[in-house]
């Protein structure tokens, strides 16, 4: 297996505008996508980039989900309540050979793969069998 590039942090939390508020006023990222549902997913989400040394966006995102009533992540923020750090999601350039090849390690891919946030296929592993981290791979947005 071979990893590309780290594309998300993804962090949980119980409300949205201080979340955003707390990321770009007190830290200086800048907000690349205002909040929207994906509501087959059960979340709201929102990214933000943090800049390079020239101001511009570094390409380092981390997602902000808030969730929303009944799904997954509204159980993990019940046991979480404070919310935090929730998975890191790595980019790879085949979705489905990346899916087979972790399931050929044994590994506990969840579902089947499904359109994303960045409109690419993702799918995730369980932290079980990621070393403690609940790990989203993601297709390549093409072009890049
Ligand atoms: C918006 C789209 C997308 C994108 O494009 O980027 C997203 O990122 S959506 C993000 C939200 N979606 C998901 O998280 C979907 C995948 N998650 C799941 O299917 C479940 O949350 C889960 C990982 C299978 C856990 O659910 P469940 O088994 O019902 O919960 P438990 O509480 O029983 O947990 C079992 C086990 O796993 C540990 N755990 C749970 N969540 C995490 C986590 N985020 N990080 C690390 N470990 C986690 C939990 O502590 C339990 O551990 P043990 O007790 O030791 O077994
Ligand atoms: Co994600």
């Amino acid at each position: 297996m071979k990893l590309g590039r780290l594309n998300h942090v993804g962090v949980v939390t119980a409300s949205m505008d201080d979340c955003i508020a707390f990321w770009r006023d007190t830290m200086g990222a800048e907000v690349i996508h205002a909040p929207f549902d994906m509501s087959e997913q059960g979340v709201r989400i929102a990214f933000v980039d943090t800049p390079d040394a020239d101001g511009g966006n570094s390409g380092t995102q981390m997602e902000l989900i808030e969730p929303l009533p009944g799904g997954a992540i509204a159980a993990w923020l019940e046991k979480n309540p404070g919310g935090g750090q929730h998975h890191l999601c790595f980019e790879v350039p085949d979705i489905h050979a990346a899916k087979a090849e972790l399931e050929a390690m044994g590994k506990r891919v969840l579902g089947e793969p499904r359109m994303g946030a960045h409109g690419t296929l993702i799918f995730f592993v369980h932290p079980r069998d990621m070393q403690g981290i609940l790990t989203e791979f993601m297709e390549t947005p093409k072009g890049h």
